[in-house]
């Protein structure tokens, strides 16, 4: 059987067995409905996603297929945080009651610096204030019901918030009136379950590694992660806090900080787009993370909105919400009123996770390169540079997504794309950058620079113009003069080309019979893709003694004769079960987790494939 037709469902499969909290958004439509039938299921449902993504993170009363069904109910994490009905009105001379509105906000203003964000004294702490902290006998409440609790006692998982391949995440509290318990009312526990992982690192890890095959399949990685997460979490507002690790017979768990928004990925689902300012608020505190990373020499190498997770902030609602031509007015939904150093759109601070593919380039310390004896040739230095290069590159490509709605590379065929994505041919599609300003664009076109040595480093990109002048300082002032709406007349969106009408239909909704979730699989891959052709690129502009220092290959027996690109390059599509000529792009989509099932089972065939060979 066709692979493709096996990962994504073929025919008028609805692929209702696969769920997650990624899936909640990829119901299809049956072929044998009829129009009204669908129309009508299409309402309630989109109706639903708009309700349950109103807080950042849409919720599935399936979430707990992967791992057995656990029947608890759930909660939405931050649902009493985020309000959209919040009439505040913005007025000549109006004040923002900003100090009111911020629950949790660590984000940045235009004039605060990078280097006094990540103070090294900075405490980061959520004071459990007016919380009790609850005790053994909570245990006994519905959370028992998680297989997780068994192995557990010092924390109370309350329900479950997210899910990766080979993890669960959960809102959890901390137990009794340890440290923890007084200083953390919630965490955020991931926790792997040990069957789920394969005893060791396999050969998809050995040509190169530069995919996300390397991503917590072994013990090792899984260490390896949460290593590089407590050496990266400490200091830095834009990093999210780890707190704990523990392991168990069954189980590791890897306790965090919450951040109660959820993935800025949703949000843009939600909004489309976001607005200039909300894109530099956002943007920027990424780039403050970045900057922490790369100071002390670690590269994250798996830079997307899915892996950048926010506070939420209440929504203040815009009297006159802005709307770009290519908007459509009847679903636009306004991210609201962006205020300064505190956000829109429901986000407040910004702060980056997921370490799973982060790599540790030189030691802190001693600025020696890892794998080596410390020396410091000029192609170090350059290979040093090429390594952080790539996370830049996916600043580009959130920034450029952020302010329009879609990723800056996407073909229907997996082989253009990758050639699209190495070549760095990316467009600013009409209608809809024709309203952005060229500060943004010269901003993404110097992260979205295909040559390393040209694209903007992190120092560069900190200081460009764009990102450090919000509009909103310049809007307040014009609205004084005149209290005109600003809300354009809908003009006719220009006749696109068939890409552009693609995009349109896959990224917009203009179709009708597409909801969000189809586009947001297509995003989520989209971003994968090109994340994996990055670090392959980098890994191509390496020295020979790099690869042998074994920056970028787990395995330090490889040769570096061993490292070909073009192996590299299909195991790196395999990972994402993309490697076919045609990108999936169906309604029958199947869902991420399955998608991941497949890449487990991937692996496992390709270690007993090395088993065998030797
Ligand atoms: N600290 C946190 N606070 C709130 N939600 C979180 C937190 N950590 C993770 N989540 C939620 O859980 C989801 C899965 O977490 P994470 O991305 O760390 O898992 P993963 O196993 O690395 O996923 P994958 O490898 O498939 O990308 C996140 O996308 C997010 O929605």
């Amino acid at each position: 059987m066709n692979k493709l037709k096996a990962i994504f469902g073929g025919g008028n499969n609805n692929n209702s067995s696969g769920n997650s909290k990624k899936q909640s958004h990829s119901k299809t439509v049956g072929t044998s409905e009829t129009n009204r039938d669908k129309n009508t299921k299409m309402a309630s449902m989109e109706s639903k996603l708009r309700n349950l993504t109103v807080s950042g993170s849409p919720r599935s009363a399936e979430m707990d297929y992967a791992f057995g069904g656990d029947a608890v109910p759930r909660q939405q994490v931050g649902d009493d945080s985020v309000r959209v009905d919040e009439q505040v009105f913005l007025d000549e001379g109006g004040e923002f009651p900003a100090e009111q509105l911020v629950e949790n906000s660590g984000s940045f203003s235009s004039s605060m610096s990078v280097s006094s964000a990540c103070s090294s004294d900075m405490i980061l702490s959520d004071e459990a204030t007016d919380d009790v902290p609850i005790t053994e006998t909570a245990i006994n409440g519905p959370s028992s019901f998680f297989n997780e609790q068994e192995e557990i006692t010092d924390y109370f998982l309350v329900d479950k918030i997210g899910e990766g391949a080979f993890s669960r995440v959960f809102r959890a509290k901390p137990v009794g009136d340890s440290f923890l318990a007084k200083n953390y009312k919630e965490v955020a526990i991931k926790v792997i379950k040990k069957d789920h992982l394969t005893p060791v690192a396999t050969a998809t890890t050995a040509a190169g590694g530069a995919g996300n095959t390397e991503k917590l399949s072994t013990k090792e990685q899984v260490l390896k992660e949460v290593t590089l997460h407590k050496i990266v979490s400490g200091n830095c507002p834009n990093v999210v806090k780890f707190i704990d690790f523990k392991e168990t017979r069954s189980y590791y768990y890897i306790v965090q900080e919450l951040l109660k928004g959820g993935e800025i990925f949703n949000v843009i689902v939600k909004f489309t787009y976001f607005s200039e300012d909300l894109s530099r608020h956002i943007i920027r505190q990424l780039g403050v993370a970045v900057k922490h990373l790369h100071s002390i020499g670690i590269v994250h190498r798996d830079i997307k909105p899915e892996n950048l997770l926010y506070e939420p902030i209440k929504y203040i609602a815009n009297p006159h919400p802005k709307l770009r031509e290519s908007d459509d007015p009847n679903t636009k939904l306004d991210e609201g009123v962006f205020i300064l150093g505190v956000g829109s759109g429901g986000i407040g601070t910004v702060k980056l996770t997921d370490f799973g593919l982060s790599k540790q380039i030189y030691h802190d310390n001693t600025k020696t390169p890892c794998g080596t004896v410390g020396y410091t040739a000029p192609e170090v230095v350059k290979d040093e540079r090429y390594s952080m290069q790539v996370d830049l590159w996916g600043i580009g490509c959130v920034l450029y997504t952020m302010l329009c709605g879609f990723p800056p590379f996407y073909d229907d065929k997996i082989d253009v794309l990758t050639e699209k994505i190495s070549r760095g041919e990316y467009t600013f599609l009409s209608p809809w950058w024709d309203e952005i300003s060229d500060g943004a664009k010269n901003c993404v076109r110097n992260l979205l620079e295909v040559n390393p040595e040209k694209r903007y480093d992190i120092d560069e990109f900190l200081a460009d113009p764009w990102l450090n002048k919000y509009d909103s300082e310049v809007n307040l002032k014009s609205r004084k003069k005149s209290r005109v709406p600003v809300v354009p007349e809908r003009s006719k969106i220009r006749k696109s080309s068939t890409h552009k009408k693609k995009m349109m239909q896959m990224f917009r909704n203009e179709d009708p019979s597409i909801l969000y979730s189809p586009a947001a699989v297509v995003m989520r891959d989209a971003f994968d893709v090109s994340n994996a052709v990055q670090r392959i690129e980098e890994a191509k502009k390496l020295s020979p003694r790099a690869r042998h220092a074994n920056l970028y290959s787990l395995n330090e027996e490889e040769d570096e004769e061993g490292l070909d690109d073009k192996m590299q390059f299909n195991e790196e599509l395999e990972s994402h079960n993309l490697n076919e000529q045609n990108f999936p792009l169906s309604l029958n989509a199947s869902t991420i987790v399955q998608r991941r099932k497949e890449k487990q089972g991937k692996l496992m065939d390709n270690m007993v494939a090395e088993v065998v060979s030797v």
